[in-house]
């Protein structure tokens, strides 16, 4: 099985995505830490010195790399994956995509501390411009996120409530 979480920076899909792959027994695999690997250098560097469509185009091809090689997966992608290079279309034929859904004022709250390490976010002077930016990010992306077949709500969104998704849904299918 692939399993690909998608949703907002903050939601939870690398810190998830980590205990799903271990109560599923799959490999874990961070989009963004591939790419850094791949890169020799962070997601901050990689935005400040090639700019936001170089990147974009590393993670399609890293993302697709990945796809190919590793038929059982729990993919953590990055915020923006799903919106950009067709990779939506990519997740939803090649496996479970699963969309964690967050309200804002939770994903300012969890942000707010660590928005400098993430280049779309950084620089943001304070707390009301890093919430206005995450609800025009969020306006823009709503639509790719929302056409994952399986959803999870914070603050319910535990590994347990996810097992449980996927039983029903699998059994369903
Ligand atoms: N279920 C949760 N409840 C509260 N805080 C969380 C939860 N999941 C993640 N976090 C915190 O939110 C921040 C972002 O989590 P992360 O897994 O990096 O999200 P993403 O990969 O979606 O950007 C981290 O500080 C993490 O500790
Ligand atoms: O939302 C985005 O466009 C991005 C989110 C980041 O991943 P997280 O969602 O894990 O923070 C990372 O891929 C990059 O900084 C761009
Ligand atoms: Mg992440």
């Amino acid at each position: 099985m692939r399993l690909y979480l998608i949703g907002m920076p903050g939601a939870g899909k690398t810190t998830l995505g980590r205990a799903l792959a271990t109560a599923l027994e799959l490999p874990f695999f961070d989009l963004d830490e591939e790419i850094v690997r791949q890169e020799g250098r962070s997601v901050a560097e990689v935005f400040q010195t090639e700019g936001e469509v170089y990147f974009r185009c590393r993670e399609a091809e890293v993302l697709r790399e990945l796809v190919e090689r590793q038929p059982r997966l729990v993919l953590a992608t990055g915020g923006g994956t799903p919106c950009f290079h067709h990779n939506l279309e990519l997740l939803l034929e090649t496996g479970l995509t699963l969309y964690l859904a967050v309200p804002l004022p939770e994903l300012v709250r969890r942000l707010h501390e660590s928005a400098a390490a993430r280049p779309l976010l950084a620089q943001l002077s304070d707390v009301a411009a890093l919430e206005a930016r995450l609800h025009e990010t969020l306006a823009a992306r709503q639509r790719f996120y929302d056409r994952a077949p399986l959803r999870c709500a914070a603050p319910t969104c535990t590994v347990e409530a996810v097992l449980h998704l996927l039983a029903t849904y699998q059994a369903s299918a």
